[in-house]
């Protein structure tokens, strides 16, 4: 069961270290942002829907409990089917965001349909991580909130049974999740929604396109054929099933593991299309020296047990830095990872945390504005602090399955998107994974 509680006591947890070339076959747990997407979704539709192999993680669970605070029944007893009844939104309500992107920007233009003040706050990193733009673009459409001044947590949304929409121009290049929440909540609407990014590219391009994909999967009215701008038609959401594919972020340091170990890494249950960045993903780990394929097994990696460096913007799969930037530390040659200066604004500042837990372990990095330089140089145990970023943790046990002493300050963050992270990778370097 996933951890619910911000105060919950640190987990040290020294990762484990492969002697061997690791060959396993996993089944990983269901999409973060496909489990968030189709529980808001589901919330506004027309009658009950079911998730299929959501995600059970701090995230979703705390998602499903701000919208069972709005008055949705969600119940989320079955691992394998996640159902949820809509029903009439209404406050007062209080949502704890935990550090959850998707939920302090999903959530709050729903909660602007319900009929009475609905609190929000969060872990005290969330506090911030930046939402300004979104709560100044509610309010143009009308909505009464008091926030922060930043017009971040801690905030108040105050409901009035309705949102007339219209257009709205809005800065959402500190985080695609400030377009998605205002497209998710949007058909339900009066004049449905017109979002008009202005500023600095938006990042994480393929996390928009999976948010229109799957508003229009529901039945939704979605223009996008203009870059930078959304619009989204008022109506009705069908109710529906929703089959949640595996996380393929949380995979990548599994994937990795196959590249920094010369062996070979399958991803079960892999859809042949998919509303992930499968192929951006491919392009990077092949660049790194892998060689991956996907057949009727599932989605392969496999390694030679040298990783080249790379030369990389990540601007659409800025989530993967952590985890690209540790296997960056272990190449060949030196990488450049760059378009991700947003990050500083996720669970931590990445950019910031990764520079200095590198450096501690023997690296030579160099921060930039948005990205980093890693030039490899012979890394040596060392603690790995975490910062309360699951992807910290990733990055960490990845540079564990090479360098032998890496102790993580704490563990327990994977339980954000992943609580049985910890296990599943001792399995999977012992060996004990299905083969
Ligand atoms: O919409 C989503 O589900 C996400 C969008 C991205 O956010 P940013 O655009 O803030 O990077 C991504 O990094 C995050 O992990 C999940
Ligand atoms: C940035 C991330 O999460 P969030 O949805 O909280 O922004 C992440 O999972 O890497």
């Amino acid at each position: 069961m996933a951890n619910l509680t911000a105060t919950r006591p640190p987990q040290p947890w020294t990762a484990p270290t492969a002697s061997d070339p690791i060959t396993a076959t996993l089944r990983l747990p269901g999409s973060k942002s496909m489990t968030a997407r189709a529980l808001v979704l589901s919330a506004l539709g027309t009658g009950p829907s079911t998730l299929l192999r959501p995600l059970r993680a701090r995230d979703t669970e705390l998602m499903a409990g701000g919208l069972r605070a709005l008055g949705v029944h969600v119940s989320i007893a079955d691992d394998e089917r996640w159902l949820v009844r809509p029903h009439p939104l209404h406050g007062p309500a209080h949502v704890d965001v935990g550090l959850a992107g998707t939920i302090m920007r999903f959530v709050p233009p729903v909660a602007a349909l319900s009929d009475g003040p609905v609190t929000f706050d969060g872990d005290p990193h969330a506090r911030k991580r930046p939402l300004g733009p979104l709560t100044g673009a509610l309010r143009s459409l009308g909505v009464r909130i008091d926030s922060a001044p930043t017009g971040g947590l801690p905030l108040t949304v105050y409901g009035t049974g309705g949102v007339t929409g219209g257009e709205v121009v809005i800065d959402a290049s500190a985080s695609s999740q400030l377009v998605s929440g205002l497209l998710l909540a949007a058909p339900a609407f009066d004049r449905g929604v017109v979002v008009r990014h202005v500023g600095p590219p938006v990042p994480s391009a393929p996390h928009l396109r999976m948010t229109v994909q799957m508003l229009r999967a529901a039945g939704a009215a979605v223009d996008d054929s203009e870059p930078d701008v959304w619009t989204v038609e008022p109506g009705r959401l069908s109710a529906r099933s929703w089959p949640i594919e595996p996380d393929l972020s949380g995979a990548v340091p599994f994937f990795a593991a196959a590249l920094v170990t010369g062996g070979s890494v399958t991803l079960r249950d892999w859809p042949r299309s998919s509303a992930q960045p499968v192929d951006t993903l491919r392009d990077l780990l092949a660049r790194m020296g892998a060689e991956v394929t996907l057949d009727t097994d599932g989605l392969t990696v496999r390694g030679t047990g040298t990783v080249h460096g790379l030369d990389a913007d990540l601007s659409d799969v800025s989530e993967l830095t952590p985890v690209l930037a540790a296997l960056a530390t272990l190449a060949d040659s030196p990488s450049r990872l760059s378009g991700v200066g947003h990050i500083r604004g996720h669970e931590t500042d990445r950019l910031a945390a990764l520079a200095t837990e590198f450096t501690a372990l023997g690296a030579d990095v160099t921060e930039s504005a948005d990205g980093l330089e890693i030039r490899p140089r012979p890394l040596r145990g060392t603690t790995f602090r975490t910062y309360d970023d699951h992807r910290l943790a990733h990055a960490a046990a990845v540079i564990g399955l090479a360098v032998p002493g890496v102790e993580l300050s704490d563990v327990g963050c994977t339980s954000k998107t992943m609580p049985d992270f910890p296990a599943l990778w001792s399995a999977m370097v012992a060996g004990g994974t299905d083969r």
